[in-house]
């Protein structure tokens, strides 16, 4: 049987602690219901005493959320306690958190106190927070950086007070997970009553180690997490949920459950993102935009033939659709197959040899090719089987001169050459096409565009030449946008052959 692991999600109070990061009332109740709904335990809705916006938050909230406790932060201070007490009345499941740092330098230099009297102050606002509510929760500040044997005497004693779940904040994300662990593990085997209170870890990752410490703590012993959603917070940030939550998943062995619905922690996370305007970086692990995208040839035909040689969470267990074979200069004929399938094209062996050249000369020009690209990339050869096919075209056009262009075109395996003049670099390449074919071909429309965007795109070209009444369309697409408009003119001189 599992042991039930409690999602404590700080995201409303550590993660709005960040600059920029702060929401207002109504954005903070569209957040928690959002973590309601991913089915966290605990909400750590902010810091009632700290600003009346925050204390209404805190009222607001509790009366938008039912199932999950809300929880509000004081610090070791009566008023902060009573004023917690009041954001939190309309609360169905109401928690008060309070604390005090316990580490020599909090004592020392925040405090300017000593260790005896800080135990006092512990248990002092412990004692006092439960004069309001029954579920209080005790955090000592720098549980990271402070020495076990007194940790141990001030969780023994808070504990006794009636704290229900004591906190072991690595507040300043210095700890190795093996020294956070055995810190843990410590307090199971030397605290009287430990069993009676939940253990939590709050780790910062200002050393890139929360998560590493979290999971350290939960091995040893602890069963609430606390974290945040992209793992926001101070500085460095928090632990982030979707990692743990996953972590527990995919190990089984850890026995290790949470109440998360993880296929909601994608949009959880894009909300946050969005309503903080703090972006997720791409390779972030779960919620990253490259966290299940594939871009090199071996990886891709490995995950194209089962999806488990790459990935050891489906996409769809957090909510993503599926996951992304990008198409790179780094990509192989397995993947451009497989993208070419999605999108309706089935080329044979021949016919996919020729379109990967093609594709590789157009990926290494463009980081990134898309399904525009890629249909161009089709369409191009169909274009092999062309009667007429432009052999290579040079124009030298600029500011204040007139464009020339010499160009060299295959009709049927003969080779013809031409140059003509023109008023732009289109016109004169047209012109020189137009010497060499002999008819008298009108562009009547001409539509040139980039695909996306940025100096290295791919131009469109789609134009309608009108010869004897008829009109004839052509398309071609190239990062050199003269050629693509000569293609286009040739390829619409094609129909006209056939
Ligand atoms: C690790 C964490 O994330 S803790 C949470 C951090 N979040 C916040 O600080 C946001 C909310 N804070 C605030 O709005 C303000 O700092 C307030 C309202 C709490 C206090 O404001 P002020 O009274 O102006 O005090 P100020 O912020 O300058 O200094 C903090 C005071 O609290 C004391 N203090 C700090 N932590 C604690 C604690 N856990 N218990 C008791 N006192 C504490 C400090 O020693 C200092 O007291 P001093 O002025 O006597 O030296
Ligand atoms: C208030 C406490 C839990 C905290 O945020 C920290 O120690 O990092
Ligand atoms: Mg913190």
């Amino acid at each position: 049987m599992s042991d039930k692991l409690f999602i404590f999600d700080t995201t409303l109070r550590d993660g709005e602690q960040v600059p920029g990061c702060q929401l207002n009332t109504v954005e903070k109740i569209e957040v928690a219901r959002a973590l309601e709904d991913l089915g966290v335990d605990v909400i750590e809705a902010g810091f009632p005493v700290s600003s009346p916006g925050d204390f209404n938050s805190v009222v607001e909230i509790s009366k938008a959320v039912t199932w999950p406790t809300i929880c509000a932060l004081t610090r070791a201070v009566e008023n902060d306690i009573r004023v917690a007490a009041d954001a939190l009345q309309y609360a169905k499941h109401k928690r008060i958190h309070t604390g005090i740092g316990t580490s020599d330098y909090h004592i020392r230099y925040k405090f300017n106190s000593n260790r005896e009297e800080i135990l006092e102050r512990a248990v002092a606002c412990v004692s006092y927070a439960k004069r309001f509510v029954e579920d209080v929760q005790f955090y000592a500040e720098d549980a990271g950086r402070t020495d076990n044997e007194y940790l141990a005497r001030v969780i023994e004693a808070v504990i006794k007070a009636g704290a229900t779940v004591v906190n072991i904040p690595d507040t300043t994300g210095y700890c190795l997970p093996g020294e956070f662990g055995a810190k843990i593990k410590y307090l199971m085997e030397h605290v009287d009553g430990i069993h009676k209170a939940t253990i939590a870890t709050h780790c910062h990752n200002d050393l890139g180690m929360a998560t590493a410490n979290t999971m350290a703590g939960i091995i040893n012993g602890a069963r609430q997490a606390e974290v945040t959603i992209n793992g926001i917070g101070e500085r460095a940030g928090n632990t982030s949920l979707e990692e743990i939550v996953m972590i527990c998943r995919c190990h089984h062995e850890l026995g290790i459950d949470t109440n998360i619905n993880t296929t909601k922690i994608n949009a959880a996370s894009r909300m946050v993102s969005s309503l903080m305007n703090m972006p997720v970086q791409a390779n972030k692990a779960i919620v990253g935009r490259n966290a299940f995208a594939h871009s090199s040839g071996i990886h891709q035909d490995g995950v194209l033939k089962n999806r488990e040689s790459y990935e050891i969470i489906d996409p769809k267990d957090v909510g993503i659709d599926e996951n992304s074979i990008v198409l790179t200069a780094r990509s192989g004929r397995a993947a451009l197959k497989h993208r070419l399938h999605i999108l309706g094209v089935d080329l044979d062996k021949d016919a996919l040899d020729k379109a990967y050249e093609a594709f590789l000369r157009l990926a290494d020009k463009k980081k990134e090719i898309n399904d525009d690209d890629v249909l161009m990339l089709a369409g191009q050869h169909h274009r092999a089987n062309h009667r007429i096919k432009l052999d290579y075209l040079q124009v030298s056009s600029g500011v204040g001169i007139r464009s020339v262009a010499s160009v060299g075109l295959d009709i049927a395996g003969e080779k013809f050459e031409a140059c003509a003049s023109g008023n732009g670099p289109v016109d004169a390449a047209i012109s020189a096409i137009k010497v060499i074919i002999r008819r008298n071909m009108l562009v009547k429309e001409f539509l040139i565009q980039a695909i996306n965007k940025g100096s290295n795109d791919v131009g469109k070209v789609h134009l309608t030449v009108e010869h004897d009444g008829q009109q004839y369309y052509g398309f071609s697409a190239n990062t050199d946008i003269i050629g693509a408009s000569a293609e286009a003119f040739v390829d619409a001189i094609n129909k006209f052959v056939r």
